[in-house]
C-alpha cells in the first residue's frame, strides 16, 4: 500500500487520502477521560493459553519501517472474550529519548512512556488476520501501558536482538520466550471499547482491551528502543532513527469505555 508515516507529509492527518478508513468511525487510540469509562461487572479477567513458549521454538523479529514485530503462533489463544482469538504478532509504540512519552492510549491525558500490542484474530470466524483484519468482529489487541523503571527482563527477551532488525525490511530468528512475562502480573484490570487499527488502513475492527497496570522497562532499555530502530532501509544513504510511531488520541465520539475495575 501507499507509504505513510508518522510526521511530515505521509503523516497521520494524511494518512486518509491513501486509507479512507483512517477518517471512519471508531478510530483509536483514545484517551482514557473519566466521563468515558462506565464499570461492567461482567468483565471477567482475560485469559491467555499456551503464551509459555517453549525456548526451542523460534519466531521472526523483524522491523516493517513502523514498529518492531514479533510474529507469534497461532496456539496462542486468547479465551474470556466474546470469542475465541488466536496470537498473530506483537510490536510497539514508543518515545524518543527527547521525548520519552509515546503510548498510544492515555489515562486521563496521561500518555506513558511506551505501549506493547499483541494483536489476534478472531479465530472462531476467520482462518488467518489476513481475512479478519477488516472485519468488524476480526481482532482482539490487548494494549500493556509501559513506564520507565525497573529492568524488565521479559522485554529483554527480544531487545537483546533489536541490532539484528536495525533497517526497514530486516527480520531475523529469536528464541521464543513466555510472552506471558510481557503482561502485568493481573489480568483483572483492563479497559474495554470497539475501536480501530492505530496505522493505516485503519479498520474498525479492533475489540480493545488496554490492562490498567503499566509494567516498567528501564532506562537503558528504552534508550535502546528508542535508539536501535531505524524506519529506512540499510541501502537507503540517510539512516531515519524510528520513534514516535504513536497515533495522537482520536476523538471518542461520547463511546463508552468499559471498565473492569472501580476507583
Ligand atoms: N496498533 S495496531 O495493533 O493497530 C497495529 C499496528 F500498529 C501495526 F503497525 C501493524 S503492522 O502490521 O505492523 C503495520 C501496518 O499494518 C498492525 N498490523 C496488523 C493489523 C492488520 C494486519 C494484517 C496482517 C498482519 C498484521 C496486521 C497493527 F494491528
Ligand atoms: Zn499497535
Amino acid at each position: 500500500g501507499a507509504k505513510w508515516t508518522y510526521t511530515g507529509p505521509d503523516g497521520e492527518d494524511h494518512w486518509y487520502k491513501h486509507y479512507p478508513f483512517c477518517r471512519g468511525p471508531f478510530q483509536s487510540p483514545i484517551d482514557f477521560e473519566p466521563e468515558l469509562l462506565r464499570y461492567d461487572p461482567t468483565l471477567v479477567p482475560v485469559e491467555v493459553r499456551n503464551y509459555n513458549l517453549s525456548s526451542h521454538e523460534q519466531l521472526t523479529l523483524s522491523n516493517n519501517g513502523h514498529s518492531v514485530q514479533l510474529s507469534l503462533p497461532p496456539r496462542m489463544q486468547l479465551s474470556g472474550l466474546p470469542h475465541l482469538y488466536s496470537a498473530a504478532q506483537l510490536h510497539l509504540h514508543w518515545g524518543s529519548p527527547s521525548l520519552p512519552a509515546g503510548s498510544e492510549h492515555t489515562v486521563n491525558g496521561r500518555r506513558f512512556a511506551a505501549e506493547l500490542h499483541v494483536v489476534h484474530f478472531n479465530s472462531d470466524r476467520y482462518p488467518n488476520i489476513s481475512m479478519a483484519a477488516d472485519k468488524s468482529d476480526g481482532l482482539a489487541v490487548l494494549g500493556v501501558l509501559i513506564e520507565i523503571g525497573e529492568f524488565n527482563p521479559a522485554f529483554n527477551q527480544f531487545l537483546k536482538y533489536l541490532n539484528g532488525v536495525k533497517y526497514k525490511d530486516q527480520r531475523i530468528q529469536i528464541s521464543a520466550f513466555n510472552i506471558r512475562g510481557l503482561l502485568p502480573a493481573h489480568l483483572n484490570e483492563y479497559y474495554r471499547y470497539d475501536g480501530s487499527l492505530t496505522t493505516p488502513p485503519c479498520y474498525a475492527s479492533v475489540l480493545w482491551t488496554v490492562f490498567k497496570n503499566p509494567v516498567t522497562i528501564s532506562e537503558k532499555q528504552f534508550l535502546a528502543l528508542a535508539t536501535s530502530v531505524f524506519s529506512s532501509s540499510q541501502q537507503e544513504s540517510a539512516p531515519v532513527v524510528l520513534n514516535g510511531n504513536y497515533r495522537k488520541p482520536q476523538n471518542s465520539e461520547n463511546r463508552i469505555v468499559l471498565v473492569s475495575f472501580q476507583e
